[in-house]
């Protein structure tokens, strides 16, 4: 079992016409791997040839990131082969892999921010002995795949776009025969996205053959020509993602029908929740973003979207939200339920009815040794009173985490697992739903779906717009601008530290919520706040 299948190669070029003519780049044949209680893979097999872009899709948990592992020599199989260029190979390490020309860019990227770029590229290659080579090297590789980038400048003065190019100018700079991408576009603006595809199109055109991991489908229509889909660690099929739908192949991931979230009729909004008047607050990071005069009012009912490229301000507001800031906002500047809460720590402001979901779901919004009945607790102790007289209520505990698992369909062994061993996008559905669960008056949330199957998104929307719906404010930071027109009533765009007016989504495009992503509009006179906006009586009308 297990090949994937083309189903049609119709409109193929030239270069693809030539593809599949002698052995496959990479070709994977019954690749098994399993963990205590889980078989990751399951006899996986399929086939990469030179010049193709593949695309490799798959539910939370569904092993692609193993599968990746396996291949990069991260982990070894404990059954199946890896053929490269026809022959048998082991690739022990990713040194091992780095040399037979496997390049690898990872989702988040592991650069040291006081060095420079060359400085950077050069800890990450194999063998670097002559600088000046190297730099004469790294400009070439700019100049001939176009991706302008500074040998001389600190990583901490570069946008997180141009973070990306030094991973990839790596890479290339290895002459990569295949070179894997995962979730590469989850933080780069539209306009970034469109530039990374002119050059992995480049590339595949030169014969390098690219394996792209994505939940993002319309990215993976517009780019892939092949995909093979994995669901419970298998191979469940196959398809030229040119003539599927994101939700034909979307179906294909979950294996059955997937229905777009309700946004209901046209919502009441309520009085303001959270209001955030005139907030300036220098960032806690050394290379942080300061935040300078934020303004904004989100309403009972209201879903309000911050969009924005990471890294301009949105972990700061969210810390200062959440008050978890070593700095004081200026009384009165953050206000829940009309009551002032600049002074407050993270439990006197949940104590009020305010929960959060933090971006980073490993140490910060989950404690990965711990059961998930641990980490439902953390949070949750006081508003579903887990806890009497200092001590754990071991049956409410439990029945909480078994709960969160039954209604945000957690793939997990039970809720005695360590929130370590759950895939990516299991955690995050865990601790969406730990604080969804606990029906905040406000919600706070970063990165609601961030590495999450389109399944388990479109139920996170769903859980987000009911929460609304009962009277909850919500506010979603995120850089997913599908999420934000999917679920958002309104949006305001952060850019170093500033905040653009919020604007009712139906009135705003895409390209213009792009171009201030990248700072490219003014965005002084942040002084209206949500109420201002041009809504109907009170309502915002849904798309
Ligand atoms: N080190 C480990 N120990 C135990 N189980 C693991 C380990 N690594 C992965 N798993 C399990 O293997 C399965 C496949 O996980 P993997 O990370 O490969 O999925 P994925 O398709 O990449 O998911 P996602 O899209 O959420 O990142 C999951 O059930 C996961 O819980």
């Amino acid at each position: 079992m297990g090949v994937a299948t083309v189903t049609s190669m119709t409109g193929e070029t030239g270069t693809e016409a030539m593809k599949g003519a002698g052995p496959a780049q990479l070709e994977v044949r019954g690749v098994t791997k399993a963990f205590p209680g889980c078989l990751a893979n399951d006899d996986i097999s399929f086939r990469i040839e030179p010049g193709e872009i593949h695309a490799l899709l798959g539910e939370n948990g569904a092993g692609k990131s193993t599968l990746v592992k396996i291949i990069y020599g991260v982990l070894q199989a404990d059954e199946g082969e890896l053929i490269w260029e026809g022959k048998p190979v082991t690739i022990a390490s990713p040194h091992d892999a780095r040399e037979m020309g496997i390049g690898l860019v990872f989702q988040h990227f592991s650069l040291f921010e006081t060095m420079t770029v060359l400085e950077n590229i050069a800890l990450a290659m194999n063998d670097v002995r002559d600088m000046d080579a190297l730099r004469k090297q790294v400009l070439e590789v700019e100049k001939t795949y176009g991706l302008p980038l500074d040998p001389d400048r600190h990583v901490y003065t570069l946008s997180v776009g141009e973070r990306q190019r030094i991973e990839i100018v790596r890479c290339l700079l290895q002459n990569p025969k295949l070179l894997i991408l995962d979730e590469p576009t989850s933080v780069l603006t539209p306009q970034e996205v469109e530039k990374l595809f002119e050059t992995l199109r480049r590339l595949a055109d030169e014969g390098c053959a690219i394996l792209y991991i994505s939940h993002k489908l319309h990215e993976v229509k517009a780019l892939c020509q092949k995909a093979t889909v994995l669901r419970g660690g298998k191979v469940v099929g196959g398809c030229d993602p040119r003539e599927e739908t994101a939700k034909s192949m979307a179906e294909m991931m979950i294996g059955q029908k997937l229905t777009a979230p309700d946004r209901g009729k046209s919502r009441e909004f309520g009085d303001v929740r959270l209001a955030v008047s005139n907030l300036s607050l220098e960032s806690d990071e050394q290379f942080g973003t300061d935040l300078k005069g934020i303004n904004l009012e989100v309403r009972g009912g209201e879903i309000m979207g911050v969009a924005g490229v990471a890294g301009n301000g949105q972990n700061e507001l969210f810390r200062a939200l959440a008050g978890e800031t070593e700095q004081q906002a200026a009384p009165d500047s953050i206000k829940i339920d009309g009551k002032s809460v600049a002074h407050f720590g993270p439990r006197r402001r949940r104590r009020l009815g305010a929960t959060f979901v933090p971006e980073e779901r490993n140490g910060h919004g989950a404690v990965p040794d711990m059961s998930l009945s641990e980490n439902g607790f953390l949070t949750a102790f006081r508003r579903m009173a887990l806890s009497a007289r200092g001590l754990i209520r071991e049956v409410p505990t439990k029945s909480f985490a078994d709960n969160i698992i039954k209604t945000f369909d957690v793939r997990t062994t039970g809720s005695g697992a360590e929130a370590g061993s759950l895939s990516g996008g299991n955690l995050q559905k865990f601790i969406v739903g730990r604080e969804i669960l606990q029906d905040p008056g406000v919600l706070v949330i970063s990165q609601p779906t961030w590495g999450v199957d389109a399944g388990a998104a479109s139920a996170i929307h769903q859980a987000l717009l009911d929460l609304a719906a009962k009277g909850t404010a919500v506010l979603v930071i995120s850089q997913d601008l599908d999420e934000i027109y999917a679920i958002c009533d309104s949006v305001v765009v952060m850019a170093e530290g500033k905040m653009s007016k919020p604007r009712p989504m139906a009135d705003v495009s895409i390209e213009e919520i792009g171009l201030l992503m990248g700072g490219l509009h003014d965005l002084e006179g942040n002084a209206t706040p949500a109420n201002d906006m041009e809504v109907e009586g009170g309502r915002v009308g849904q798309a």
